[in-house]
């Protein structure tokens, strides 16, 4: 099952809604700070521990998890960066009578647990704050954030206050977009979610390894998917895409246009008119906008893919053709990184999530927000979030590649929201196998491995 994921707003509601089915909120509490006692013990053995604690419930999960790791044998020092203000928190420390420091006191320990804020943050840390944090943090062998390392934005990922790297996060119930969103994404380490008993399903959800439709025994070539990409200026590019579309199971790839295509398999079928687009019932998927081009040729390229009526995907180039404010969408996937982004769909404002489902809605396509962070958006409102992936994918033509990834998927007879999905999951853990030194040519050798 993916990991749901939940804004702060949702989470409390569904907090709420477990309180008013007859969950107290000093049950979770007690639950969630069993489950981070759990991880840190696991992560970081038995040593001596220093928990920071805030005025809220993040807080009061620090002094349960305190309690718990005393009974596990650790050492526990709390310190407690203001008094306990919400209920929950003062019925918590109530029940802590280990040593305590004050947070000025606090000296550095081999385990950190960071229990200031989580999903109540409202502003940045103040400075002296953040500063003793980060050090805590980086003398620490082991730092682990509860809920979130204090000072991110748990809605839009946003670092209110510098916030340092942790080993790992232990989340309740659902992850938080900011688990997956820059700039924070970098200091989450692993984030670990554990189950509280709040029914926290959602339509945002971090994207899992796929499952992709088995081939029947009956498949023949082009019931196993056949990809057309339209090719213009820049070879490589659809070179790229195609090798990529055949490595990802596509029992035939054509491309259709001029050039030289270096590096291109044998296998892949070089030549063909436009009309086919619209004729060949067998065609499952039409690609086009990886060195297509701009100009009259890239336009008439783009409106041919788009009067043929088959599935689309639009990257790169057709992007840019296309024009601001694209609409009737439907059956087409967009795959802009964000300066595409931003000239395909201007005005729109909010954190990553709300606009990339804003352009989902506004487009009728499937929008794949590129990035360190990236995000896949469906109309009806279910929003994808890519696990982390290298930041070695920042080279160029692995945008390609992952366009030829999805369009084979596609082709195959995914739904477009799945196979935009399984095709980012794909290309990230490709580029995982091929390494730091890896170019967008070395993701395609990777597939077979990837997908077998
Ligand atoms: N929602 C749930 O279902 C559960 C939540 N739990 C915990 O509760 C947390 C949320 O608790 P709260 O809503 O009490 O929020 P927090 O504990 O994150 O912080 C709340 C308090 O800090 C103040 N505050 C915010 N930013 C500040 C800043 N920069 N400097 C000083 N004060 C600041 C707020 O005004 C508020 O009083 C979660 O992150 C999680 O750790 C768990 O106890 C279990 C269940
Ligand atoms: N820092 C990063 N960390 C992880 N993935 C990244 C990073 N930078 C880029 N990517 C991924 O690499 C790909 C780049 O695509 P794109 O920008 O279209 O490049 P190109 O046009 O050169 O093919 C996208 O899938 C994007 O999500
Ligand atoms: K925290």
């Amino acid at each position: 099952m993916p990991r749901p994921i939940l804004t702060a707003d949702r989470m409390r509601a569904a907090e709420q809604a477990a309180i008013e089915g007859g969950t107290s909120v000093e049950t979770l509490m007690d639950r969630a700070g069993t489950a981070l006692a759990e991880a840190v013990h696991r992560l970081a053995g038995t040593g001596d521990t220093l928990i920071l604690c805030g005025p809220g419930n993040n807080g009061g999960d620090g002094y349960v998890a305190g309690r718990k790791l005393v009974e596990r044998g650790h050492r526990v020092r709390v310190a407690a960066l203001a008094p306990p203000a919400s209920a929950a928190c003062v019925a918590a420390a109530s029940r802590w009578d280990g040593e305590t420091v004050t947070f000025e006191q606090a000296s550095p320990s081999p385990i950190l647990v960071d229990c200031l804020f989580g999903t109540g943050l409202t502003h940045g840390l103040e400075a002296t704050v953040s500063e003793r944090l980060s050090d805590l943090a980086k003398s620490a062998s082991s730092a682990i954030a509860c809920d979130l390392p204090s000072g991110v934005g748990s809605d839009d990922g946003r670092c209110l206050s510098p916030v340092p790297a942790f080993d790992m996060t232990v989340t309740f119930g659902a992850l938080k977009p900011a688990h997956r969103l820059m700039p924070a994404l970098p200091s989450m380490g692993r984030v670990v979610l554990a189950d509280i008993g709040i029914d926290a399903s959602s339509t945002w959800f971090e994207i899992g390894r796929p499952e992709v439709p088995a081939l029947a025994a009956a498949a023949h070539k082009y019931s196993r998917g056949y990809v057309a990409v339209l090719a213009g200026e820049m070879s490589g590019a659809a070179s790229l895409a195609a090798s990529a579309a055949a490595r990802s199971g596509a029992g035939y790839v054509r491309v259709i246009g001029d050039g030289l295509f270096q590096g291109l398999p044998a296998s892949v079928v070089v030549g063909g008119k436009l009309g086919l687009l619209a004729d060949d019932g067998r065609i499952g998927s039409v690609l086009i906008g990886p060195g297509v081009g701009r100009g009259a040729g890239a336009k008439a390229l783009l409106q041919a893919a788009l009067d043929c009526g088959k599935p689309l995907v639009l990257d790169a180039d057709a992007l840019n053709e296309l024009g601001a404010n694209p609409t009737g969408m439907s059956d087409a996937i967009l795959t802009p990184h964000a300066g595409e982004f931003a000239r395909l769909f201007p005005g729109l404002d909010g954190t990553k999530p709300e606009m990339t489902l804003q352009a989902a809605r506004n487009s009728g396509a499937i929008v794949v927000s590129k990035g360190p962070d990236t995000l896949v958006a469906s109309p009806d409102g279910r929003l994808g979030f890519a696990p982390p992936a290298p930041s070695w994918l920042a080279s160029a033509g692995t945008g390609d590649v992952l366009a030829g990834i999805i369009s084979a998927l596609r082709a195959r007879g995914m739904d477009a929201f799945d196979a935009a999905c399984a095709g980012v999951w794909i290309h990230g853990r490709a580029a995982e196998l091929a390494g730091p030194l890896m170019i967008a040519d070395d993701l395609i050798s990777e597939l077979p491995a990837v997908l077998a």
